[in-house]
């Protein structure tokens, strides 16, 4: 009788992904390259570009990945020759951009020696689209933002065309299909200022979203039932796209606990501590900090705020530098602050374990910069916010979020554009004990339940992650 034979070997599909700037683009993306490896049995390599030497949170995201997960580093792209000043969209495309040359190397080592199948950018990194198709692989995005985002996103090459002058300048909200009519300053920051060059980026990617051969977005039907359905429909020139959310970080942070933020919320009682914090770039100005401060000692609640040093000229001061920061003298914060409030709030320096701060039963809510991971973060575990967009697309986030989800709070800046002490109280308040933030937290009790059902075995994300995979396979095959 034949002797049985050894099983053939499957080839596994191999997949490059290019994460542009900012922990907020990499950390979703490990998420993602962690399903495809234990659901699709799949290897990934992160190629990461890079403006300097990687960051210590950087190295330590990437660096704890599985096996199956490898990365590196391109050379550091050099920006000597831009005009002062340039916004961060022109920063994160040009990096990408500038990159291109390396890529091309790593595709060529990559694709002698692996499936190579796909590669994924996220929402920045759609110029090196151009080295997938030389090396014949199927180029995907990442949205790692709201599926109204990406709806905008998708429709600005018509917005460019039909309307003229600012957008923050129109009388009426921009309307886009699916989603909620978005006042004209409410939408992201490069298209607050049409002559800036971060306008100019952010159209040139939004024009090669076409060029995919699918879009992942993170997010899910329930979370946003009209762009979802919207995007889902077909259209001609228009890639699909695959709702594959909610992917958020849920391992131990990169910084662990130096701040022992765990250990003295394990002390406090369930579901009673607002957490402060404003993602990995947001900063306050300082007379905002100050308001903020005092706002959160007249609440008379219990805090745990992530503290930056105040930056007077811009609301991102630390996207680029966040894991260098561990600046622990609070000197400008209120004159015996710390003091008063000892033992009812906990301040820290910079970067705290927000995942797992968000995951532990004492925390009861969390005010944001509504950047879009934090808020998956949140909504995973079923805790209500108060809205504090900073920059970004964050503004278009918080509306969302107080007016369609209705799973948050926006307190009113006063005329000089600074949140008053006593109206950060009144809503902190409201949103801890109040029977207001008893309504959104049963909202997001909701959302939670949604968001897990989702992600489960026959769920919704499940099913649209496996007919991408399906399709990298069958390239492999065919
Ligand atoms: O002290 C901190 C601060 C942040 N984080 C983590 O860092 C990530 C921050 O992501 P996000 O909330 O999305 O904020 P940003 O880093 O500001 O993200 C950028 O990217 C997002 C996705 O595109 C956008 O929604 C934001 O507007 C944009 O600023 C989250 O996973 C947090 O858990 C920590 O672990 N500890």
């Amino acid at each position: 009788m034949d002797q049985p034979q050894p099983p053939i070997q499957t080839p596994k599909p191999h997949v490059a992904i290019l994460p542009s700037p900012g922990m907020g683009h990499l950390i979703p993306l490990v998420e993602f390259a962690k399903r495809l490896v234990t659901a699709h049995d799949c290897t990934v390599t992160f190629v990461v570009p890079t403006d300097g030497p990687p960051s210590k949170a950087q190295k330590s995201v990437l660096g704890a990945l599985p096996e199956a997960i490898d990365h590196l580093f391109l050379p550091p792209v050099n920006f000597d020759d831009l005009p002062e000043g340039p916004k961060i969209e022109t920063l994160i495309t040009l990096t990408v951009a500038r990159s291109l040359p390396a890529l091309r190397n790593v595709f060529r080592s990559l694709a002698s020696r692996s499936n190579l199948v796909s590669l994924i950018v996220d929402l920045f990194g759609t110029d090196a689209f151009d080295v997938a198709r030389e090396f014949n692989v199927f180029s995907y995005v990442f949205y790692p933002s709201t599926a109204m985002a990406l709806s905008l996103f998708l429709h600005m090459p018509v917005l460019d065309e039909t309307v003229s002058g600012e957008f923050r300048e129109l009388h009426d909200p921009i309307r886009i299909p699916g989603c909620i009519p978005i006042p004209g300053p409410e939408l992201l920051d490069p298209l607050q200022d049409r002559k800036n060059d971060a306008y100019k980026w952010a159209l040139h990617n939004a024009k090669r979203y076409r060029l995919a051969d699918g879009i992942m977005v993170n997010s899910f039907r329930e979370l946003e039932p009209g762009p979802v359905t919207n995007l889902s429909k077909s259209e001609p020139g228009k890639p699909p796209v695959y709702p594959v959310g909610p992917l958020v970080n849920v391992e131990p942070s990169t910084k662990g606990d130096e701040s022992n933020c765990l250990t003295w919320l394990d002390k406090q009682p369930h579901g009673s501590v607002l957490f402060v914090s404003f993602g990995s770039g947001g900063t306050l100005s300082s007379q905002q900090i100050n308001e903020l401060a005092l706002g959160l000692e007249l609440s008379e609640q219990r805090f745990l705020w992530v503290v930056r040093r105040p930056n007077d000229s811009t609301a991102n001061a630390t996207y680029f530098s966040v894991a260098g920061q561990n600046d622990s003298s609070f000197d400008f914060l209120p004159n015996g602050f710390l003091e008063r409030t000892e033992g009812r709030g906990l301040v820290v320096p910079s970067w705290a374990p927000q995942a797992q701060i968000l995951a532990h039963g004492s925390t009861g809510g969390f005010l944001t910069h509504c950047g879009w991971n934090s808020t998956l973060e949140s909504v995973v575990n079923g805790v209500p916010l108060v809205a504090w967009p900073l920059y970004a697309e964050q503004k278009m986030n918080a509306l969302m979020l107080t007016q369609e989800i209705k799973v948050a709070l926006r307190p009113k800046a006063a005329e000089n554009g600074v949140v008053q002490r006593d109206e950060i109280a009144k809503v902190v308040k409201s949103l801890i004990e109040g029977e207001e933030g008893k309504k959104l937290r049963n909202r997001m009790k909701d959302l939670k339940e949604a968001g897990a059902k989702a992600l489960s075995q026959d769920g919704s994300s499940t099913k649209a992650l496996s007919e991408v995979a399906a399709k990298w396979k069958s390239k492999i095959f065919n």
